[in-house]
C-alpha cells in the first residue's frame, strides 16, 4: 500500500456510556484481526494502567493499529482510539474524536441509551464523524436489541438500520462490525505534499527516550531525523524515531498522511510537549495550527499533603510527571498549619481525583493525605475586588466579603419514569432546580437541573444510584456562576481550629452538617490518653459539639494470658494504624477524618 493513498485507512474511536463494553469490544477486535494472538490475550489490553484494570474503567485514551483483511479482499489499516466513558473524562473523549473520521457508538442491549450515550453521540455528531451504532451484550437473556434500535433512532436521531448487534463476550457480530467500519467510516483526507501538520493526542514520559507523543497526521509525513517544532509551545527537536502500537510498539520508517502513531521526541522536559498542540517542520511550517480543542478546566480542588513532610519535593516531581499526559491536572503550593506543606490540586471530577491520588501513592510510592474537595468560588470583597477561592482557608474574613458566587452545572439525568419523584427529591436536597422534563420514551425520562457543583461532588452520584436502584444515569456540564449564601464551617479539636478540616457550605446546611461531622469525627478519631472535644463553629459561634472519650486501657490489656503471637499481631496492627495518622497538636488524626464530609448524610 502506498503511504500517500489514504483510501484504506479508517481512524475511529469507540464511545459508550460507562460499562457498556467498549474495552471488551476493543479486545475482541484485536483478537479477531490477530493483532494479538489469543494466547497472549490479557483481557482489556488497551487499559494499560493497573488502576484501570482493577476498576475496569478506561481512563487514558490509547491508539492501536490493526490490519483488517476485509471481505472485499482488501487489507485495511484501522487506527483504533480507545476513549474513557466516565463523565469526568469528556475532555479526553473530545480529544480522541478530533483525530478520527468515525465513531463506533456502543449501546448496551440490556440498558439502552443512557446519559453519556447521549452526550458522546452529540460530541461525535458535532465533530462531524461517521457513526456506526453497535448494540452490545446480545448474548444476555435480558437483551432487547430491537427496542434499543428504536431508542437510538428516537433519542439520538441516528439511523439504526446500520446498527450492528454484537457480543463483546462471545465475539458474535464483531466481524460484521469490522465490515461496517470499512463501509461507513470515511477514509482520512489530507495532502501528503504539504508540510507536516500533526495533532498531539497524548504523550508520556519515558526515562530513556524522553517524551513520546501519540499523533495524528493531517498533512505531510514524519520520519526519523526530521527537525520539528511545536507550533504553540515553540520547542524544537529532531525526531528520534516513529512507529505504531499494535499494541506493543512497532518501529516504522515513516508515518504518512492520515495515519496515527507515535513520535519519539527525545525531549527530556516533560513540560515541553503539550497535548493538543500541532507538530510541524521547523524549516517549513504549515500555514496554521490545528484548531485546539476545548481546554479542560478543573472543576474540583483538593489539598494533597505528604504524610512525611520530606516527601514534598517528590510530590511535586510526581505531579509534573503525571501532567505530561494529563494536561488537565493543575496545582499550586498550599500550606496548612495542621498538615504542613502540600499542594492544592485541580481535577476534572471526583473520579479523576481518586485515580490521580492512587497513582501518586502507587507509582510514586507517596503516602498522602487528601483534604475534602472544594470548588472554585468567586468571592467579591467589600473593596470591589474579586478573588478566586479554592480552599476554605483562603476565604477572607466575613467583614470583608460583600458576596460569594459559586459554580452551577446543567445536569441531565436519564431515568425510568417510576424514579422521577426520587430523583427530584434528591435534587431538592442538593439545592437543585428542575428546569425541564422530557419523556424520551415509555421507559425513560430525561430530567434537566441547575445544581451547584459543590453539591454534586459530595455524595450525589452514589445517592442517585442507590435511590434509583442503579437505573438513572447522570451527565453534566458547567453552566455559570451564581450568588449563594455561603459560610465557612470550622472544626476545632481540643479547642484548636484545624484548617484542613474547614469547609465552605451553604448557610442552610451548616447546622446539620456541623452536627453530622462532629458525630462522624467522634467515630473516626481514635481514643487518646485524654478527652478530645470536637466542635463545629461558624466564626466565633459554636454550633455543634461531640467528645472523644479518653482511653482507659492499654491495647494489650485485651489479651489474656501470654499469647505472644497475638500480642505481636496487635502491636503490628497498632503500628500500621499509626502510619496513616497525622498528629495535629497533641491529637492523632487518621487520614479518613479529612474526607469525613463525604460520609456525612445530611
Ligand atoms: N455478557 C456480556 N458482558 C459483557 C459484554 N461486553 C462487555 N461485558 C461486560 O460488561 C462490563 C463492562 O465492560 P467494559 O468493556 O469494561 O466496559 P467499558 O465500556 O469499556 O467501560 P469503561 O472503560 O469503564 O467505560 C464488563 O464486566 C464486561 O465483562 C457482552 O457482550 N456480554
Amino acid at each position: 500500500m502506498n503511504t500517500f493513498d489514504t483510501s484504506h485507512i479508517r481512524n475511529f474511536s469507540i464511545v459508550a456510556h460507562i460499562d457498556h463494553g467498549k474495552s471488551t469490544i476493543s479486545d475482541r477486535i484485536l483478537e479477531l484481526t490477530r493483532t494479538v494472538e489469543e494466547r497472549d490475550m490479557e483481557s482489556q489490553l488497551l487499559d494499560t494502567m493497573d488502576i484501570e484494570r482493577e476498576r475496569g474503567i478506561t481512563i487514558k485514551s490509547n491508539a492501536v493499529r490493526v490490519m483488517y483483511d476485509a471481505d472485499d479482499g482488501e487489507t485495511y489499516q484501522f487506527n483504533l482510539i480507545d476513549t474513557p466513558g466516565h463523565v469526568d473524562f469528556t475532555y479526553e473523549v473530545s480529544r480522541s474524536l478530533a483525530a478520527c473520521e468515525g465513531a463506533v457508538l456502543v449501546v448496551d442491549a440490556t440498558q439502552g441509551v443512557e446519559a453519556q450515550t447521549v452526550s458522546n453521540a452529540s460530541l461525535a455528531m458535532n465533530a462531524d464523524l461517521d457513526i456506526v451504532p453497535a448494540i452490545n451484550k446480545i448474548d444476555l437473556p435480558s437483551a432487547h436489541p430491537e427496542e434499543v434500535k428504536v431508542e437510538i433512532e428516537d433519542e439520538l436521531a441516528i439511523p439504526a438500520d446500520d446498527a450492528v448487534c454484537v457480543s463483546g463476550k462471545t465475539g458474535e457480530g464483531i466481524h460484521d462490525l469490522l465490515e461496517a467500519i470499512v463501509f461507513l467510516v470515511s477514509p482520512p483526507k489530507g495532502d501528503a505534499n504539504k508540510p507536516l501538520k500533526a495533532l498531539i493526542l497524548d504523550s508520556y514520559f519515558d526515562e530513556y527516550r524522553g517524551v513520546v507523543a501519540t499523533v495524528r497526521i493531517f498533512d505531510g509525513q514524519v520520519k526519523k531525523g526530521d527537525h520539528l517544532r511545536m507550533m504553540q509551545g515553540g520547542e524544537e527537536f529532531l525526531v528520534d524515531g516513529v512507529g505504531v502500537r499494535r499494541p506493543a510498539e512497532f518501529a516504522l520508517d515513516t508515518l504518512g498522511v492520515g495515519e496515527v502513531g507515535f513520535v519519539v521526541t527525545g525531549l527530556k522536559d516533560p513540560e515541553a510537549v503539550h497535548v493538543g498542540d500541532t507538530l510541524t517542520l521547523a524549516g517549513n511550517p504549515c500555514d496554521a495550527p490545528l484548531e485546539g480543542y476545548r481546554e479542560a478546566k478543573p472543576m474540583v480542588y483538593t489539598g494533597l499533603f505528604p504524610i512525611d513532610n520530606k516527601d514534598y519535593e517528590n510530590l511535586r516531581d510526581a505531579l509534573e510527571k503525571l501532567h505530561v499526559n494529563d494536561p488537565s491536572l493543575v496545582w499550586e503550593p498550599e500550606t496548612s498549619a495542621a498538615l504542613g506543606f502540600g499542594f492544592r490540586v485541580g481535577f476534572l471530577g471526583l473520579l479523576h481525583m481518586e485515580v490521580i491520588k492512587e497513582r501518586l501513592e502507587r507509582e510514586f510510592d507517596l503516602a498522602l493525605i487528601a483534604t475534602s474537595p472544594s470548588v472554585d468560588y468567586h468571592v467579591y470583597k467589600t473593596d470591589g475586588e474579586m478573588i478566586e477561592v479554592r480552599s476554605p482557608q483562603d476565604l477572607p474574613d466575613v467583614t470583608r466579603i460583600d458576596h460569594i458566587e459559586e459554580p452551577y452545572l446543567k445536569a441531565k439525568i436519564i431515568t425510568p419514569p417510576e424514579y422521577t419523584g426520587a430523583v427530584m427529591q434528591l435534587a431538592i436536597e442538593h439545592r437543585g432546580i428542575t428546569t425541564d422534563m422530557i419523556h424520551l420514551s415509555q421507559k425513560s425520562v430525561e430530567m434537566h437541573f441547575d445544581i451547584p457543583l459543590a453539591e454534586l461532588i459530595l455524595d450525589f452520584f452514589d445517592q442517585l444510584k442507590s435511590r434509583t436502584k442503579g437505573y438513572a444515569s447522570l451527565d453534566y456540564e458547567f453552566s455559570d456562576y451564581r450568588m449563594s449564601e455561603l459560610v465557612k464551617l470550622d472544626i476545632l479539636l481540643s479547642g484548636d481550629e484545624v484548617d484542613a478540616l474547614s469547609f465552605i457550605v451553604h448557610k442552610d446546611k451548616a447546622y446539620g452538617l456541623a452536627r453530622g461531622l462532629c458525630d462522624k469525627l467522634k467515630e473516626i478519631i481514635p481514643r487518646q490518653l485524654f478527652e478530645v472535644p470536637i466542635q463545629g463553629a461558624i466564626g466565633n459561634k459554636i454550633i455543634a459539639r461531640s467528645t472523644v472519650k479518653a482511653r482507659r486501657k492499654d491495647v494489650l490489656a485485651k489479651c489474656y494470658g501470654g499469647d505472644i503471637s497475638r500480642k505481636r499481631k496487635l502491636l503490628e496492627k497498632q503500628k500500621e494504624g499509626k502510619k496513616r495518622m497525622k498528629a495535629i497538636g497533641s491529637v492523632e488524626v487518621p487520614q479518613e477524618a479529612f474526607l469525613a464530609i463525604l460520609k456525612v448524610e445530611d
